[in-house]
C-alpha cells in the first residue's frame, strides 16, 4: 500500500528551485532510504512530507502530496498531519525537562491528563524506543543528563508517544558512535512493522541495511528510485552508479 504519493512537485527556497519534478510512491509500512550528495534536497524533500518547510520564509510549494490518499497541502489541517506524521532530527534535542516529560509532552497537548493513561504511553514508548530498561528508574531525571544515543532514542520514543504512523528521520544516527548507531538501525528495523519510516542518511551502508527501498537524489532530482537490493547491485543510471561507489564528484 502506497502511504505516499507526490506527483509533479516542486519546491522552491525563493528563486531556488530546491527540488524539481518529483513523482514518487512511497510504500506503507515500509523502509524509504534517500541519499545523495550534501545540498542535493534530501532534507528538503523529507521536510515537505509534514510541511516543516512551510516556516521557511519565501518557501513554495507545487504540485500535490498525498498522505493515505488526502492532499496534505490543501485537505489536512496541519495539526492531524503532524500527528501522522512525527520526525527525528540529525542531533538529538531533548526539550530541557524530565525524561518523563519529554514523552508525556506530545500526549499532555493532545488533552491526555490521566496520570495513568501518561504513565502507560510512557512506558510503551520508551519500550518500543528500546531505551525503557535503561532509564525506567529515572524518569524524573533530566533528559539532558542522558548520552547522546540514549538522547536520540529519546526522542525517538517522544516522536512515537502522540502514535504516529509515518516517522521522519533527517540522518538519525549522525551524531552517534558506531554502537548507538546499530542500536537505532536495529530500532528502526523493529519498527518497520507499525510505521512507515523515510530516512535521510549519508551512509551507504546503513542504508544497505535498514532500507527496502532507496532514493538516489543529485541537484534536486530524483535520479534513481527503486528496491534498495537492486539499486546498490545493479544501478540503472551511472550516476547512481558513481555515487555508490565513491567515484562521485
Ligand atoms: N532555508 C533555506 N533557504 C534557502 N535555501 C535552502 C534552505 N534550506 C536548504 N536550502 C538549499 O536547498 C538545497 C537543498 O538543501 P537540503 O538541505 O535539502 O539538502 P540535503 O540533500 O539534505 O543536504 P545535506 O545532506 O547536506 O543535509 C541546498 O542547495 C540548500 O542550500
Amino acid at each position: 500500500m502506497d502511504k505516499f504519493i507526490v506527483e509533479s512537485m516542486n519546491f522552491y527556497y525563493g528563486d531556488f528551485h530546491a527540488l524539481k519534478n518529483i513523482n514518487m510512491k512511497l510504500a506503507g509500512n515500509r523502509i524509504t532510504a534517500f541519499i545523495g550528495p550534501s545540498g542535493c534536497g534530501k532534507s528538503t524533500f523529507l521536510k515537505t512530507l509534514n510541511r516543516m518547510n512551510d516556516l521557511v520564509e519565501g518557501s513554495r510549494v507545487e504540485g500535490t502530496i498525498l498522505l493515505d490518499g488526502d492532499d496534505i497541502y490543501r485537505e489536512m489541517d496541519l495539526i492531524d498531519l503532524r500527528t501522522k506524521v512525527g520526525m527525528v532530527f540529525q542531533k538529538p534535542n531533548p526539550f530541557p525537562m524530565s525524561i518523563y516529560d519529554n514523552i508525556a509532552y506530545g500526549p499532555r497537548v493532545h488533552g491526555i491528563k490521566k496520570k495513568a493513561e501518561l504513565d502507560a504511553l510512557v512506558e510503551t514508548s520508551l519500550r518500543q524506543a528500546a531505551i525503557w530498561e535503561e532509564v525506567k528508574d529515572d524518569l524524573k531525571k533530566s533528559a539532558l543528563s542522558l548520552s547522546g544515543g540514549q538522547q536520540q532514542r529519546l526522542c525517538i520514543a517522544r516522536a512515537l508517544a502522540t502514535k504516529p504512523e509515518v516517522l521522519l528521520m533527517d540522518e538519525p544516527t549522525s551524531a552517534l558512535d558506531p554502537i548507538s548507531t546499530l542500536k537505532i538501525e536495529d530500532l528502526i528495523l523493529e519498527l518497520k512493522q507499525e510505521y512507515t519510516i523515510l530516512i535521510v542518511t549519508h551512509n551507504m551502508q546503513q542504508a544497505a541495511r535498514v532500507s527496502d527501498y532507496t532514493a538516489f537524489f543529485l541537484l534536486g532530482d530524483v535520479v534513481e528510485y527503486g528496491d534498495t537490493e537492486t539499486l546498490f547491485s545493479t544501478p540503472a543510471n551511472k550516476k547512481t552508479e558513481d555515487y555508490i561507489t565513491g567515484r562521485f564528484g
